[in-house]
């Protein structure tokens, strides 16, 4: 099995308003390689974030198939989908969403003991992912006493925590001034080729697309 991710014929439309019936994809097909690190690029309001959305199991597709590791996931029960989103996929937002009243390392603890690692090895581990990422230092403060930078890279060790199968990431560095965007995006890629992780991470950024593997874009419901 050399595909993590594979969505098929992806459609998807929304009813609202006035707005009526809009078709946000329209039969879109993607692969993610195993270990491989794709930007998806496509303007504001074109639908990236539902593609990561279905990509990632947490929204259904009206038409077509997402299959992780070779599983098509959309075939399973609700209880199934969600385990399986759990153990295979990790996110990372533009905000970092981490637990204000917890360390950098509990965060990053907490959803290892939730798959029932032990303390001590789940400890070791969130470590060992904050030194990779250089905030090791920081390891006892909580998100309000770090930098932008800083909360990301635990966020990103965080989504990494349980080890998936498949990274999915919707503008990881989007709140990060310029030269801070390009150091812990730079982070953020040690990290995936370090675990030999497979991404799909949605970006404006032109600069950044151009150091993943491959890019693709997303326009009029589809992807090229
Ligand atoms: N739950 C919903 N109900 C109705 N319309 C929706 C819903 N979610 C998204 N849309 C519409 O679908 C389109 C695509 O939205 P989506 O959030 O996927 O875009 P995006 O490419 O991620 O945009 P951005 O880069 O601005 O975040 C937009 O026109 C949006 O208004």
């Amino acid at each position: 099995m050399n595909n993590t991710l594979e969505l098929q014929g992806i459609s998807k439309a929304y009813t609202k308003g006035v707005a009526g019936r809009i078709e946000v994809l329209s039969g879109a097909d993607l692969t993610v390689a195993k270990g491989e690190v794709v930007a998806l690029v496509a303007p504001s309001g074109a639908g990236k974030s539902t593609l990561l959305h279905i990509a990632g199991l947490l929204d259904s597709p009206d038409k077509g198939t997402v299959k992780i590791d070779g599983v098509d996931m959309t075939t399973l029960s609700d209880r199934k989908r969600t385990t399986a989103r759990r153990d295979q996929v990790g996110f990372i937002y533009q905000f970092h969403h981490l637990l204000p009243e917890f360390s950098a390392l509990e965060n990053i603890v907490l959803p290892q003991l939730a798959n029932g690692i032990s303390q001590a090895k789940a400890e070791a581990h969130a470590l060992n992912l904050l030194d990779k990422v250089g905030v090791k230092p920081r390891a006892a403060h909580r998100p309000a006493e770090l930098s932008g930078g800083e909360q990301q890279r635990v966020a990103f060790c965080r989504a990494l925590a349980n080890a998936p199968a498949l990274l999915l990431a919707d503008e990881p560095t989007g709140n990060l001034d310029p030269t801070t965007s390009d150091q812990v995006f730079a982070a953020l890629m040690e990290l995936v080729r370090d675990t030999g992780l497979s991404a799909l991470i949605a970006t404006h950024n032109l600069d950044l697309a151009a150091r993943m593997d491959r890019q693709v874009t997303l326009a009029n419901g589809v992807l090229s």
